[in-house]
C-alpha cells in the first residue's frame, strides 16, 4: 500500500499586500480542512508572513528575490514600497527570474505537491505547474464581476465603436448594464491597448486560461449571475470561496489596544459614528486632490478615522490641528478587520480594492465609494449600481475618473453617515453580510465551493476520506477511516 498522504498545496502569492493578505487566509481554509499548505515567498517578505501565520503550520518557503531590476530600488520586494507604479512591469517582470528556484523548490519539497495556487501576475507559474503535471489553480485577487467586465472589454469590444472615453457602451447579455471606457484603468480604455502593460496582461490572461481553476475571493449570493456567465463563456472554473477574511484569527494574546481602537471605544460611548477612511495600499493622492478631501470631510462635521501613511503630509498638519476632537489619522499599518467590526464605524470612505470591499461588506458597514486605480471603478459600479452597497463620490468633469472637489465629499459623507439614501443602504447591507456569513458556515455555498475544488483537484478521493468541517479548531477535517491511501504519489 501507497503510504499515507493527505493533499499538499502549494501557495505563491503576488508581492503585494492586496494579493498576499487574502492567499494567507485561504491557506488557513485549507489547513482547516486537513491540506498542507506551503507558501512560497521571498525573502523581504517571508517576516511579515511569518508574523501573520504565527499561530500556524504552515510552512513558508523563502525564494531570493531578483536583484537589480532596471527602476526598482534595492531591497524593495513589495509593490506597494515601489516609489511609483510605472515600475510595475519591470518589478512584475522580474519575478520570471525565479522561475527555476521555484521548480528546483516544488521538487524538493518533503511532501509531494498535488495543487499550485498562484497569482494571476505570476502566469509563469503555470509552466511551471504543467512541466510537472500539477493542477495549477489562479488568483487574482478580483470579484468576478469585475474579471468578468474586463474578459468581455478583451473578447468581444464591445467599446470598439466609442468616440470618447465617457460614451456609455452596453455590454452583451447584460441589457441593463452600461459602463464607459473610463470604468477601465489605462491602457484598457484604449480602443486597441498597446504596450507593454497591456502585452504584460495578455501574457497573464493566457496563462489563466490554461489554468485548472480560478479561486475569488467572493462569495456565490453576492455576484452569481457574473460566476454562472464567467463558468459559461470564459473559464477556467471560478470557484468563489471567500470572503477569505473569516477566517483571520481572533487576537487572543493579550495585548494593549492601539490608541486609535481607544478613540473608537470613546466616540462610541459617546454615541458619535465613525467614518472610516483609507485608500488601500496601492493609490497615490494628489496633494491637491487630498486637499479637496480633507476640506470635505472638515467641512462634513463626521468624525473620521482615517489611515493616511505616505499621501500629502504637506496639507495634513493644519488639517489635523483643525479638525483634531473629530478626525484621528494614522499613519502606520492598522488591522483594518478590527476597525471595520468596531461598533462605531458606521461608513468607509474606501478606494473599492476588493479585499477592503468584502471586507467591509463582512462587517455590515456600507461603502462610498472613491475609486482611483485598477479595477476599482468597476467594482465601484457593482456596489451602487448593481448591489445597492455603496454609494459614490463623482469626479467634477461627468466621467467616472477624475479630480472630486471638496463640496461633493462634504455631500456625500453627510448623505452616507445621516441621509436618508444611506439608512436604505444600511438594511442592504445587513442582507449582504448575511448572506456572507451564511456562505462561509458548514454547509454553505462558500464552505462547500473550498470542499468540491479540493475534491476535484484530488480527484474526488479526499471527501472519501474525510468529512469537513470548520467548528472544531483542533482537528477541522475528521478522517473517517486509517487506510488512506497516497492521494498525489508522484
Ligand atoms: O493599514 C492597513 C492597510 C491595509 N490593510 C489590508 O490590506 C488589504 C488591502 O487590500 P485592498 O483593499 O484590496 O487594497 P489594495 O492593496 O490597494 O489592492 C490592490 O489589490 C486588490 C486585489 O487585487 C485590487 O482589488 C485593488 O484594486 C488593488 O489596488 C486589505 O486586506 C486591508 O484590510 C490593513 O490591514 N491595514
Amino acid at each position: 500500500m501507497a503510504p499515507i498522504s493527505a493533499p499538499h498545496f502549494v501557495i505563491f502569492p503576488f508581492m503585494s499586500q492586496g494579493h498576499t493578505i487574502p492567499l494567507l487566509y485561504l491557506g488557513r481554509l485549507l489547513r482547516q480542512r486537513s491540506v498542507a499548505v506551503t507558501i512560497i515567498t521571498t525573502v523581504g517578505n517571508s517576516p511579515c508572513i511569518r508574523d501573520s501565520l504565527r499561530d500556524s503550520d504552515i510552512k513558508i518557503v523563502e525564494l531570493p528575490f531578483p536583484q537589480e531590476i532596471n527602476g526598482v530600488p534595492p531591497g524593495v520586494e513589495s509593490t506597494d514600497k515601489l516609489p511609483s507604479m510605472a515600475l510595475f512591469i519591470p518589478f512584475a517582470n522580474s519575478t520570471q527570474l525565479m522561475q527555476q528556484d521555484f521548480e528546483d523548490t516544488i521538487q524538493n519539497l518533503d511532501q509531494s505537491v498535488t495543487c499550485i495556487i498562484s497569482d494571476t501576475i505570476l502566469g509563469w507559474t503555470q509552466k511551471s505547474a504543467a512541466k510537472f503535471g500539477i493542477p495549477r489553480l489562479v488568483f487574482s485577487g478580483m470579484g468576478i464581476f469585475s474579471t468578468t467586465m474586463y474578459q468581455i472589454l478583451l473578447k468581444n469590444r464591445p467599446h470598439a465603436g466609442t468616440v470618447s472615453l465617457d460614451t456609455p457602451f452596453l455590454i452583451p447579455d447584460f441589457p441593463k448594464l452600461k459602463l464607459t471606457r473610463n470604468d477601465f484603468d489605462p491602457p484598457f480604455c484604449e480602443i486597441e491597448p498597446t504596450g507593454e502593460f497591456a502585452d504584460f496582461m495578455v501574457e497573464q490572461s493566457i496563462a489563466m486560461e490554461k489554468s485548472d481553476g480560478l479561486i475569488v475571493n467572493s462569495f456565490y449570493d453576492l455576484e452569481s449571475i457574473y460566476v454562472d456567465y464567467w463558468n459559461q463563456k470564459f473559464g477556467p472554473k471560478a470557484w468563489c470561496v471567500g470572503p477569505l477574511c473569516v477566517a483571520k484569527p481572533q487576537c487572543t494574546t493579550a495585548v494593549e489596544k492601539p490608541l486609535h481602537m481607544q478613540w473608537l471605544d470613546g466616540k462610541f460611548e459617546e454615541g458619535e459614528p465613525v467614518l472610516y477612511v483609507s485608500f488601500g495600499t496601492q493609490a497615490k493622492l494628489s496633494s491637491e486632490q487630498l486637499l479637496e478631501i480633507t476640506t470635505g470631510l472638515e467641512n462634513s462635521q463626521a468624525s473620521c478615522l482615517w489611515v493616511l501613511r505616505s499621501e500629502g503630509g504637506k496639507y495634513l498638519p493644519g488639517f489635523e490641528k483643525k479638525v483634531k476632537k473629530r478626525v484621528m489619522i494614522v499613519r502606520e499599518w492598522v488591522d483594518q478587520m478590527e476597525i471595520l467590526n468596531h461598533k462605531a464605524v458606521k461608513g468607509f470612505l474606501s478606494h473599492c480594492g476588493w479585499n477592503s470591499v468584502v471586507e467591509s461588506l463582512s462587517a455590515n458597514v456600507p461603502i462610498l465609494a472613491f475609486p482611483m486605480i485598477a479595477e476599482q471603478h468597476v467594482n465601484a459600479r457593482l456596489l451602487v449600481e448593481e448591489t445597492g452597497v455603496g454609494l459614490r463620490i463623482s469626479p467634477s468633469n461627468g466621467s467616472c475618473r477624475g479630480f472630486v472637489e471638496a463640496k461633493e465629499v462634504e455631500k456625500m459623507v453627510k448623505e452616507l453617515m445621516e441621509g436618508e439614501k444611506g439608512m436604505t443602504l444600511r438594511q442592504k447591507v445587513e442582507e449582504i453580510r448575511e448572506a456572507a456569513c451564511a456562505a462561509t458556515v458548514d454547509g454553505g455555498s462558500s464552505w462547500r465551493s473550498l470542499n468540491f475544488l479540493i475534491d476535484d483537484v484530488c480527484g474526488k478521493r479526499f471527501s472519501q476520506m474525510y468529512s469537513y468541517s470548520t467548528k472544531n479548531e483542533e482537528l477541522l477535517a475528521r478522517p473517517l477511516g486509517q487506510d488512506i491511501l497516497a492521494i498525489n504519489s508522484k
